[in-house]
């Protein structure tokens, strides 16, 4: 069964398009990886997801309905990000609760254990929180929730290293004994791509791929070597990266869909094969074509 399904799904603000007839279907119980670069457009998705937004055009389906302003959608559904609105005069151990008031799968138990292995303070109030703590805390409401649909907008922000690893784990474990939908957004593939099984790949509000994380880890090959050689074998393939190595030597990474015998011409030119990661190709293929950093630097 679908959970979600978008149909040329547009949102514009003023004149301004954020998202531009996306299209896709997302299964139920599954955790999908939502890329993009900032400003891509993957919080206005999301919020269109968990209703908080009305769409521009087309059609959005979670759970069957409308999700905007639906109490289905708003009952089956958590969105969290670094911006929680929680009352002031309520402590962390109050929100706990009411949130087990809300959220009719919401586990006490798993909670708990959260809340103590973070160490957080039952009486802390959550305006006092550090970045880190606070976005510790709403990982644990996100996770003891256990809504049929649960959306994480860039959870880790400001979570040290081995937070983050915690949550990534506990998250993995929690969902294989509990499978429900869930939805991560990031920047960084590579933190998550042992976890998620789809990536979904936003480009300026449009969607570049969506396609399982494994499929994605054999897209592209990296090739390198002469540089003439490596003009010479890509004129025929689909190379959506090159750069030079050193003087002579360049780098091209190419979709990983061509003859054996092809790779064999490319050996005997000289050239040399690399496995490009799944995060390395989602960089690659959301490049601006504005050249480099230095770049800026080098007008002056
Ligand atoms: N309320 C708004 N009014 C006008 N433009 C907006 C509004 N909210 C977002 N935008 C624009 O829509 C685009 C998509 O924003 P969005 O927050 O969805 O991107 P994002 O992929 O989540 O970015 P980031 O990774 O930086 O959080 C951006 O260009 C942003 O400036």
């Amino acid at each position: 069964m679908n959970v979600i399904e978008c149909n040329q799904l547009t949102k514009t603000y003023g004149r301004f398009n954020a998202l531009i007839n996306l299209s896709f279907t997302i299964k139920e119980n599954t955790i999908t990886g939502i890329i993009g670069r900032n400003g891509a457009g993957k919080t206005t998705l999301l919020k269109i997801l968990a209703g908080f937004f009305r769409e521009t055009k087309g059609e959005v389906k979670v759970f069957e309905e409308k999700p905007f302003n639906s109490l289905l959608v708003s009952a089956n559904s958590i969105y969290i990000d670094e911006y929680m609105n929680y009352p002031t005069s309520l402590t962390l151990v109050d929100i706990l609760h009411q949130n087990s008031r809300f959220y009719e799968k919401w586990n006490a138990q798993l909670a708990n254990r959260l809340f103590d292995y973070f160490s957080l303070q039952p009486k802390q109030h959550y305006n006092r929180l550090s970045k880190g703590q606070k976005n510790t805390f709403n990982a644990i409401v996100g996770l003891s929730s256990r809504c049929a649909l649960t959306i994480f907008d860039e959870p880790t922000t400001g979570m040290d290293a081995s937070v983050r690893k915690d949550f990534y784990r506990a998250l993995l474990k929690d969902y294989l004994e509990h499978p429900r939908t869930i939805l991560i957004s990031s920047h960084h593939l590579d933190e998550i791509d042992d976890l998620i099984e789809e990536v979904l790949l936003i480009k300026n509000g449009e969607k570049h791929l969506h396609k399982p994380v494994e499929e994605l880890k054999e897209y592209a090959i990296g090739v390198q070597g002469p540089e003439a050689a490596i003009t010479q074998w890509t004129a025929e393939q689909q190379v959506i990266h090159c750069r030079s190595l050193s003087p002579g030597t360049s780098y091209a990474v190419v979709e990983n869909h061509f003859s054996a015998a092809l790779k064999a011409e490319a050996t005997r030119m000289g050239l040399h094969f690399s496995p490009v990661t799944a995060s390395d190709v989602c960089v690659y293929l959301t490049h601006q074509n504005k050249g480099g950093i230095d770049d800026v630097f080098n007008k002056y």
